[in-house]
């Protein structure tokens, strides 16, 4: 069985102050003020990137590093013109224009923020948060979603920038269409909604998307966070869900140069997405249920958790591929579904290994 090609991911951050200005805009970003950006940069790297087996990631991580820097506490409009987080997205993509990036995160707000594709095609998102009870009436007795219970819900809308006509898209525009569903959702059960009578993520996606996209054409993926671990992608066509677990395990880079703090026996805590797509199963109108997508992962969980991976061979290399492409080697061998790998280290740095054409990032 093989794995896929990794793609790394760095992050930067940078407090920077900064004054927009374009028609449509909201007229309090006019003014001066000022964010703590978060900066994510998704590139494929050659085997050799960072001079040694299991360094690329940190080498793609210091590069980035390097650009954001520059605008540390600094005026932004001094460096960029026009400093939106779309420009501030393309200046970085400049700035890396020897390395194979397919993908650059700007997030100016926890909320909020925009994604740059390697053709540098800008999607805006912004993210939605609301408080709702559910039950799903078609699980096997016992299970805990049967219980009425509730969840502090996130949406986020994923659109693209400018429309087929050049028309520019803001996130104002998506708060816009997002304010009628906010009423229908916040502070409701949701199986008495219409439409939403087994309130699966799956089907809650969906039934946004169905909800939006006519009026909004430029919509390109609605994600629903059920819980902060799990949750459901819809593209209009095709769902992809998510699973998160973290492990804490000892490395070390054993290809690492002596002095490089790395080649020492260290640790992490490593946030693992498991990325699984399937068709709807009708009736329990989900994919596959999280809890089963938990309970396959299980035994991977523990021969990684608390563990001294430095010992294992296939971990010599310490970094987040090897730990990658073991999840998804095995993962692959119990579950059909699942469709890609994502291990991130507490920096924001990691690998992702997954077979779908690039989906979008889910924010930080
Ligand atoms: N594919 C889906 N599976 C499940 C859904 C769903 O909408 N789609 N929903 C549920 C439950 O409603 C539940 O609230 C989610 O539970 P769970 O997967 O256990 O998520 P947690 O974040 O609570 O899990 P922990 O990892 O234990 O924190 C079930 N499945």
């Amino acid at each position: 069985m093989k794995s896929y090609p990794p793609l790394f991911r760095a992050t930067s951050r940078f407090e920077a102050a900064r004054q927009l200005d374009f028609p449509g805009l909201n007229p309090s970003l006019g003014a001066l003020h000022g964010h703590g950006f978060i900066v994510s940069v998704l590139a494929d790297l050659p085997e050799d990137a960072g001079g040694y087996p299991g360094g690329q990631a940190l080498q793609l991580q210091q590069s980035v590093q390097d650009h954001a820097s520059t605008l540390d506490y600094g005026f932004l409009n001094d460096t960029i013109a026009d400093p939106t987080d779309a420009n501030i997205g393309r200046w970085m993509h400049d700035k890396l224009a020897q390395l194979n990036v397919k993908r650059i995160l700007v997030q100016s707000t926890p909320a909020s923020g925009v994604e740059i594709d390697a053709d540098k095609t800008v999607f805006l998102w912004r993210k939605y948060r609301f408080h709702a009870a559910h039950q799903l009436p078609n699980v096997p007795a016992g299970h805990k979603c049967g219980r009425m219970h509730g969840h502090g819900f996130q949406v986020v809308l994923h659109a693209q920038e400018q429309d087929h006509q050049g028309v520019r898209l803001t996130h104002d525009d998506l708060d816009t269409c997002w304010a009628p569903l906010a009423s229908q959702l916040d502070y409701h059960c949701l199986n008495d909604i219409p439409g939403l009578s087994n309130p699966t993520s799956e089907i809650l996606s969906s039934w946004i998307w169905d909800k939006l996209s006519p009026a909004l054409p430029q919509l390109k993926w609605v994600m629903v966070y059920e819980t902060a671990s799990c949750g459901s992608i819809f593209d209009g066509k095709q769902y992809r869900i998510w699973k998160d677990t973290t492990i804490d395990s000892a490395v070390q880079f054993q290809c690492a140069p002596a002095g490089d703090p790395r080649a020492a026996i260290h640790g992490d805590t490593y946030t693992v997405r498991l990325m699984l797509s399937a068709p709807l199963d009708s009736k329990m109108g989900w994919t596959i249920d999280f809890g089963d997508v938990k309970t396959l992962f299980d035994p991977i969980f523990k021969s990684l958790d608390h563990q001294a991976l430095y010992e294992r061979v296939e971990f010599r290399e310490g970094d987040t591929t090897s730990i990658g492409n073991y999840v998804l080697l095995q993962m692959k061998a119990e579950c059909p579904h699942i469709t890609g790998v994502q291990v991130m280290g507490s920096d924001g740095v990691g690998t992702i290994l997954d077979s779908n054409s690039l989906g979008p990032g889910l924010p930080d």
